[in-house]
């Protein structure tokens, strides 16, 4: 069994159900995020004030090239499947999972937060056009597409097990 990547838009869960998912298949979990402030010293807002997106977009393909551990789960960042790159990388390495959420639940979850810039600097109606631009990207990158809409954090992780034991059998 390879890796377990979870993608998806700012909000849609990866990081809490990668937590969940880790701790019931007993797998290493990565998020995305977390590794990058650790080896960069920075808050997710610090790098995009001092050095831009796109050094961050950097920083996160840097992570999945340089990233050796076999089989653990990690969470990406929501951003992080829109380059090419990265989706190869994810594809080829591991088993690529969407959580797909509706973008009325993930406005509601997400738009009071500060530690997302791209939140703090955009309109609803900006995030909406981010989310429905970068749809298609997860779509074709997810080898599976889990719908979140009415599951609990618990019904997700279930699913996602039972998704990935599946998939180890074949
Ligand atoms: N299915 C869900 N039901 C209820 N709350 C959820 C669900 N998925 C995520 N959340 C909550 O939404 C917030 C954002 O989740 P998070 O895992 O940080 O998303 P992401 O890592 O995809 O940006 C967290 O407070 C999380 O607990
Ligand atoms: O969608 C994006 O471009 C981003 C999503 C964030 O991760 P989450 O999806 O875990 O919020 C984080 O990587 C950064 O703020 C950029
Ligand atoms: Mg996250």
């Amino acid at each position: 069994m390879k890796r377990i990547y979870l993608i998806g838009f700012m909000g849609c869960g990866k990081s809490a159900i990668g937590r969940r998912l880790s701790f019931l298949l007993k797998v290493p979990f990565y998020d995305m995020d977390k590794e990058i402030v650790r080896q960069s010293g920075m808050t997710i807002p610090e790098i995009f004030e001092k050095y831009g997106e796109s050094y961050f977009r950097d920083l996160e393909t840097e992570f999945l090239k340089n990233f050796h551990e076999e089989y653990c789960i990690i969470s990406t960042g929501g951003g992080t499947t829109m380059r090419k790159i990265n989706r190869k990388i994810m594809r080829d390495t591991g088993l690529v999972l969407f959580l797909d959420a509706p973008f009325k639940e993930i406005w509601r979850r997400i738009h009071k937060d500060p530690n997302r810039p791209i939140v703090r600097r955009s309109t609803r109606e900006e995030i909406e056009a981010l989310y429905k631009s970068r749809y298609p990207h997860y779509k074709s990158a997810a080898h599976i597409t889990i719908r979140t809409e009415f599951r609990t954090l618990r019904q997700i992780t279930q699913y996602a097990a039972f998704q990935v034991i599946r998939l180890k059998g074949e």
